[in-house]
């Protein structure tokens, strides 16, 4: 699903973010990538999703090195991955139901499978009675679920979560994690970075982490 291949990442007024990275993700994993702050996480993911360019080394997401990838190909690259961060960047004039339409009505989805896709999203993460509500009027835990059903909607097979519960209580942390674990049950890779040692051992699964760039632990 996922191969990194000697990747390193320098930022020009930064340095070294990422050191000599390899570690591949099958099909259906749960992977959480965890680290100290500053670690290259985020630097990571943004990888994935071609938001930042590797500096050196080989990127292969599902049998295509999209390392180079040209502008053009992006949408095709994001098509497969569903993004989740930790600050939720959901439009806040927009309801709930908008928000989760959003990448569907950019795609050129017609206004009834719009809407059936946006209502199985939003009955996955619990949220149905709440579509016509702004965001501002609903707790971290729920806003946070809305930010995963935006990810879902188009039916990803990857999922990537920065953080996605560093803004939450523990109680909606886990409700999160659950909707993750729910996913990844129905055959959805993941990858979730999250520093929260606790969470993670709750959860299950891989964990990669990350020392300063370089990655110390490609264990279960
Ligand atoms: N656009 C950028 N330009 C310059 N330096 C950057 C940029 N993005 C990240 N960095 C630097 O690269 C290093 C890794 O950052 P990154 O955000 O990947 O770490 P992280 O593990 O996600 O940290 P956190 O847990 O605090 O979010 C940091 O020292 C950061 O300052």
């Amino acid at each position: 699903m996922l191969e990194f291949k000697e990747v390193y990442k320098r930022y020009p007024e930064f340095g070294e973010a990422l050191h000599d990275v390899s570690f591949h993700i099958g099909r259906g994993e749960r992977v959480f990538l965890t680290g100290h702050s500053g670690a290259g996480k985020s630097t990571l993911l943004k990888l994935v999703a071609v938001i930042e360019r590797a500096t050196r080394g080989q990127i292969v997401l599902d049998g295509r090195n999209i390392t180079r990838a040209s502008n053009r190909e992006i949408p095709y690259i994001r098509r497969k991955l569903g993004l989740i961060f930790q600050d939720y960047k959901l439009l806040y004039d927009r309801s709930v139901f908008d928000n989760v339409a959003l990448p569907l009505v950019i795609a050129g989805f017609n206004p009834g499978e719009v809407s059936r896709r946006v209502r199985a999203a939003l009955g996955k993460v619990g949220l149905l009675s709440k579509e016509k509500r702004l965001p501002q009027t609903l707790s971290g835990g729920e806003q946070q679920r809305v930010g995963i059903a935006r990810a879902i909607v188009h039916k990803p097979d990857f999922i990537l979560a920065d953080e996605p519960t560093g803004n939450l209580d523990p109680e909606a942390a886990r409700e999160v994690m659950d909707i993750f674990r729910d996913f990844n049950d129905l055959g959805v890779t993941l990858l979730i970075a999250s520093h929260d040692e606790q969470l993670i051992s709750r959860c299950g699964g891989r964990v990669l982490r990350l020392q300063r760039g370089s990655l110390s632990e490609v264990g279960a």
